[in-house]
């Protein structure tokens, strides 16, 4: 069966972003790139590649200097600003490496903000089913910092899902969670992916991570160099390793096991403070202590 325009989630055509200054950098390179609908895709490469800057220009974080981006038939390049802050509120949805919770609500005010944001009252039923999907029914009065950090993933997806959006961006969704708990992030984004067909497009540095997608896409010098339906954590590691001697090597899951140990919950709840609004603004590169290590195989 071909796949036509309508089953792509997101479509990025020959997008171009340079930041300049004296010495520009070019970080995305005449970007083709389309996701379909009910799929997860990996968006991998070395540091600098321009997978942060290809995530805020796909979910209209950032503009791109040339080219196109839409989501669904939706074309970002023509809308304003307060518009393309609505669609980011109704139509996408964001998990972050550091979660960015708000620490002075509870978990089911913080599920419940993206609508009361863009003025919805989400289906009751639907809430019910999301809580119960990420399995945080007993915690809905806990606030952030009560929580650990899988919970608070788990919560940041919850409030990702609760507007039913067309997509689900998330950049290191597991970076600040020990291996068990990146496991347990990851298989509920499959699952999303499989039970509510949702999509997702997921930055990750980690082959374990990645190997939970459908599609593989590695970024260098803001060219796509690699494009893999599910290629598995070994042929992930070993694509990243040859992308160059010369580039920062991505870190194998083997030494990432063996390095930091993960974020306590006290750090990652220092960092859940930032407010919900945050999403919408660019974020510095946030610190990617630990990574999950290697899933077994079989
Ligand atoms: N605001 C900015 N101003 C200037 N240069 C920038 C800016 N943001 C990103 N860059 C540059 O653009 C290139 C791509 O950056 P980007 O953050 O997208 O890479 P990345 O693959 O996400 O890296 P990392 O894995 O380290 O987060 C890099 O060379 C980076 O230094």
């Amino acid at each position: 069966m071909s796949v036509t325009s309508a089953d792509f989630a997101v479509s990025l055509e020959r997008v171009r972003k340079t930041y300049g200054g004296d010495q520009p950098v070019v970080a995305l390179n005449d970007v083709d790139l389309r996701f379909v609908r009910g799929t997860a895709t990996a968006v991998m490469g070395p540091s600098g590649s321009g997978k942060s800057t290809l995530l805020h220009c796909a979910a209209g974080l950032d503009r791109p200097d040339a080219g196109a981006v839409r989501i669904g038939p939706t074309d970002l390049a023509t809308m304003s600003e307060k518009r393309l802050t609505e669609l980011r509120r109704s139509r996408i949805g964001f998990v972050f490496q550091a979660f960015n919770l708000v620490g002075a609500l509870n978990v089911e005010q913080n599920i419940l903000l993206p609508s009361r944001l863009s003025g919805q009252r989400p289906d009751p039923a639907w809430v019910a089913e999301v809580v119960a999907r990420v399995g945080l029914g007993e915690r809905l009065r806990h606030r952030p910092a009560q929580l650990s950090g899988g919970q608070q993933q788990r919560v940041a997806i919850a409030r990702a899902l609760v507007t039913r959006p067309e997509v689900i961006f998330c950049d290191e969704p597991t970076g600040a969670l020990d291996t068990r708990t990146a496991a347990e992030v990851l298989a509920l984004l499959r699952s999303v992916v499989d039970q509510a067909g949702q999509t997702v497009v997921m930055v990750t540095h980690d082959p374990v991570a990645a190997s939970y997608a459908d599609r593989v896409v590695v970024l260098a010098d803001g060219r796509i160099v690699q494009d893999m339906p599910q290629p598995g954590a070994e042929r992930i590691a070993e694509h990243l390793a040859h992308l160059g001697s010369h580039q920062a090597a991505p870190q194998s899951t083997t030494q990432a096991a063996t390095q930091a140990a993960p974020q306590s919950t006290t750090q990652a709840a220092t960092q859940s403070e930032n407010p919900y609004a945050a999403p919408y603004a660019r974020q510095p590169a946030a610190p990617r202590a630990a990574r999950p290590a290697a899933r077994q195989e079989g």
